[in-house]
């Protein structure tokens, strides 16, 4: 879909001058995105993205931005947001909060395979461990206390049958959320939306995560629990493909192994990953925002994998 708020050559000329980055000799909006406004934006330097948040507000954006600057420095591939002369990230545009940021090379990968998948797994242990000294704190925005609001305002849309198996695993996953197992899991800032689209490739060749803007801190566990759930399935049934799912829990391993802990708690956490998609979803599906002009995701997609989930073993988290 959208640009939402429209940017012209003549906008950002003068705009542009307080970075040092030489003119500006082509900006094209990028009609894919659906939270934000954002432009491909050529200089002498070199192609930036830019983005005009919809959203998110001036407040809220420097645990964004400032995650991807720590994670950039430390040689973790994501885009890198751009200072100005006085090396300030966060800017406004037309009044929206802004920001430009590297462009990444490449297409994100819609049919993943092992080699995709467990270079994901590799980067995003490496972004976990590189995450750790992050000082700016926000607990994760889809989190718990996100699913406790949200669900109540959704269950007289669906199915008595469905809104059970909702409150259920909402209840099993408060229950969790109360144990010593739970509150001992290794955490700090996660991606918390690493799906295929969110990642890019230079043909098979991973060039960065991108869009953190459901980031918060949690579980590393969630993180992983998040991606296996998109990518390591057969995107027609939820089902979780084995060589995939080997792939990218062996390469996560390899640089940041898992406990016997994260063991222990794996299933319930993949089951938790799947509840808050599904719950996004059909919040996005019943309550679609004002002038919301964008086709909803399915949420039974998510609804056919929670139930996959607590039907089915969990993979094995270490082989
Ligand atoms: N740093 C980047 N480098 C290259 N392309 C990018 C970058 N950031 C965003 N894009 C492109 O813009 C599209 C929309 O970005 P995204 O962050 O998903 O938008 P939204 O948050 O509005 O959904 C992406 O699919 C990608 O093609
Ligand atoms: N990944 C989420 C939706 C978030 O949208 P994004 O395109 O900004 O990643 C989902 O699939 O429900």
């Amino acid at each position: 879909m959208a640009v939402f708020t429209p940017v012209s050559l003549q906008d950002l000329t003068p705009w542009i001058s307080s970075f040092s980055l030489g003119s500006v000799s082509n900006i094209r909006g990028i009609s894919s995105g659906i939270e934000n406004s954002n432009f491909f934006v050529s200089t002498e330097k070199g192609e930036y993205v830019l983005t005009l948040f919809e959203k998110l507000t001036f407040d809220e954006l420097p645990f964004y931005l400032n995650l991807m600057q720590h994670l950039a420095r430390k040689g973790i591939k994501v885009p890198a947001p751009v200072p100005d002369k006085n090396g300030r990230i966060l800017h406004s545009l037309h009044g929206k909060p802004a920001c430009l940021v590297t462009k990444l090379v490449g297409d994100w990968q819609p049919e993943p395979e092992a080699l995709h998948c467990a270079q994901v797994g590799d980067m995003m242990a490496k972004m976990h461990l590189a995450g750790q000294d992050y000082s700016l704190q926000q607990p994760n925005p889809r989190g718990l206390e996100w699913w406790k609001k949200t669900v109540p305002l959704i269950l007289s849309y669906l199915p008595v049958k469905t809104s059970f198996m909702l409150q259920d695993e909402l209840r099993f996953q408060e229950e969790f959320a109360s144990t010593n197992l739970y509150w001992k899991l290794y955490r700090g800032p996660i991606h918390a939306d690493l799906f295929r689209n969110n990642v890019m490739f230079d043909s098979t060749r991973l060039t960065g995560f991108f869009d953190f803007y459901f980031a918060g801190c949690d579980s590393w566990l969630f993180d992983v629990a998040v991606a296996i759930n998109d990518w390591c399935i057969d995107p027609g049934t939820g089902e979780l493909d084995s060589v995939r799912v080997r792939a990218f829990l062996d390469a996560y391993h390899a640089v940041r192994p898992f406990t016997l802990d994260e063991c222990a708690a794996w299933k319930t956490i993949l089951r938790g990953a799947a509840l808050r998609f599904w719950i996004s979803r059909l919040y996005d599906f019943y309550l679609p925002r004002d002038a919301e002009i964008l086709t909803p995701h399915d949420p039974c997609h998510f609804e056919r994998i929670l139930r996959l989930r607590i039907a089915q073993p969990a993979p094995e988290l270490v082989l």
